[in-house]
């Protein structure tokens, strides 16, 4: 079981950091430490590179069947100790109890299942010329490539990066983020279980600009799969790029959610409007954070909509009733709590929230912001440009199909887009004009893991998804026969 020390998993063993220095990770709800991670140095990145290299090429002649089963076996053991790992995730980044045992988890368990699937399905490419030639594509695997994921959704991102590396035949070296650190040290332990090859997955604990960065720069490690912020998706370009080292980036997001007068407004479809701007306290990049409301109809949706926010219950994310629990980090509630002062400051009306929520007893440290919506600014103001990643929505309304595109549209960031209407017409006339690597429509979050997922401008490069993350963690060599 898990100690309150966390390890590093290196070459097949759990791991102290070889300089011993270790960091507090806290439970965001109470404000309280519970547990160190280890703060790895440049050091511990040399030795599961190390492992990593030796575990390489063997795992790499692997057959498909045998890397899958053992990311089925992964998976089984995870789903197992469901309750476990989602009361963990919960503790580790203040979401509740029951939004990660519904998604978070199943999710996680749902990426290792289906890359083992995918890769047993992967076809190689055969390209037959008409001058009498034949050319077939193979793709080998890259040989160690690094993973860094963040905390918003802590064990659901870490596995959606290592499963495709991990199935098509890498050595990975991951980190996953130092403030929630938590369920990939379980997950480490659980893959010596399933019998992971020593040094085929290696998990190093620690902070961005250290260990994190020693990932980036090592000579040996050829890909890098990131999601975070776009400041330090950045930084990772600039680094990478010299060294010509492929990189997949999933950055941050300023997503609209179109609402259309002739949307069908039920009450299931308004409850996922709500969600897609509030689930998991907004700490999600593709949560609408701009909400743009015809004008015919923006009363009356802004009353009813601010009903089901105010509605939404804030609390001890232990307790089944909760639907929003705390912020991930002091440092992001303070960031959150700048920018709603921000939005007053530049004239925006607060219609609900707008600050911190005390609660009692457990949690009464805990770092809570109440659901907070504003209108009354334009679209080019800070809060409408700026990634928050709380929550806090911003209501918006335009007159008509040119403008709603155009306030869409008119962001530096291209990530998802979610349209609400009942005209099939403009549904597929928008679709392919909304800037956005991902169209919802009449829907949010609906995830088909088939699908590319990223997004453009500042929120992304390239895709992950089905075979587009097989690709990327994979040397494609094409053979040409004539004959
Ligand atoms: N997917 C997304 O869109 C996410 C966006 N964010 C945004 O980023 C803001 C800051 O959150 P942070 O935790 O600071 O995100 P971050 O982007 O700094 O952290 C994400 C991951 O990158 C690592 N990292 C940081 N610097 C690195 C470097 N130089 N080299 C290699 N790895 C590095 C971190 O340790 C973590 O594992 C949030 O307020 C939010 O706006 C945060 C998390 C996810
Ligand atoms: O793959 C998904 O379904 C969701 C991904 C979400 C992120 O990448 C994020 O919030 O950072």
């Amino acid at each position: 079981m898990l100690s309150t020390r966390l390890a590093n998993l290196i070459d097949g063993r759990l791991q102290a950091p070889v300089d011993d220095h270790w960091l507090d990770v806290y439970e965001p709800a109470t404000g309280a430490v519970f547990a160190q991670c280890p703060d790895s140095t440049a050091a511990d990145i040399h030795a599961a590179v190390k492992a990593a290299q030796k575990a390489a090429p063997t795992w790499a002649a692997t057959p498909v069947e045998t890397r899958a089963s053992l990311l089925h076996k992964l998976a089984d053991l995870i789903e197992a100790r469901l309750d476990a790992f989602a009361e963990l995730e919960s503790r580790d980044s203040g979401k509740p109890v029951a939004l990660a045992k519904r998604l978070d988890i199943p999710r996680a368990v749902s990426n290792l299942r289906f890359f083992a699937a995918a890769i047993i399905g992967w076809e190689s490419e055969s390209h037959a010329m008409e001058g009498g030639a034949i050319n077939y594509t193979l793709r080998h695997p890259l040989g160690v490539v690094g993973c860094i994921s963040p905390w918003n959704l802590p064990l659901y991102l870490f596995t959606w990066k290592i499963a495709p590396a991990l199935a098509s035949g890498n050595a990975v070296v991951a980190k996953p983020s130092e403030i929630t650190p938590c369920t990939a040290a379980l997950l480490g332990e659980l893959s010596i279980e399933a019998g992971f090859p020593a040094g085929v997955l290696n998990i190093v604990q620690g902070r961005g600009p250290t260990t994190g960065q020693a990932i980036i720069e090592h000579p040996a490690i050829k890909a890098i799969s990131f999601t975070g912020s776009t400041r330090t998706g950045a930084s990772i370009a600039a680094t990478a790029a010299p060294r010509f080292k492929k990189v997949s980036l999933e950055m941050g997001g300023k997503n609209p959610a179109i609402v259309f007068a002739d949307a069908d407004l039920s009450e299931e479809n308004l409850d996922t409007i709500v969600r897609s701007g509030f689930a998991n306290q907004g700490e999600i990049c593709l949560c609408g954070s701009r909400l743009l409301v015809q004008h015919s109809i923006y009363d009356s949706f802004r009353e009813r909509y601010l009903a089901k926010v105010q509605a939404l219950r804030v609390g001890d994310p232990q307790q089944a009733s909760t639907d929003l629990g705390a912020l991930v980090s002091r440092e992001h509630f303070d960031k959150v709590m700048h920018c709603i002062e921000q939005a007053r400051k530049e004239g925006g009306r607060v219609l609900c929230g707008g600050g911190e929520l005390k609660l009692d007893g457990r949690c009464s440290e805990g770092w809570f912001i109440a659901p907070t919506v504003i209108e009354g600014l334009s679209n080019d103001t800070p809060t409408n440009q700026q990634e928050i990643f709380g929550p806090v929505v911003t209501l918006i309304p335009f007159e008509d199909e040119a403008e709603a595109i155009a306030i869409a549209n008119g962001t530096g960031y291209g990530l998802a887009a979610s349209l609400w209407t009942q005209d099939l017409s403009r549904a597929h006339r928008l679709g392919a004009q909304l800037e956005f690597g991902i169209v919802w429509i009449n829907c949010w979050l609906l995830r088909d893991l088939r699908t590319p997922f990223g997004g453009s401008k500042q929120s992304g490069v390239g895709r992950e998804g089905g075979v587009e993350a097989l690709r990327f963690f994979t040397e494609p060599r094409n053979i040409c026969i004539r004959y």
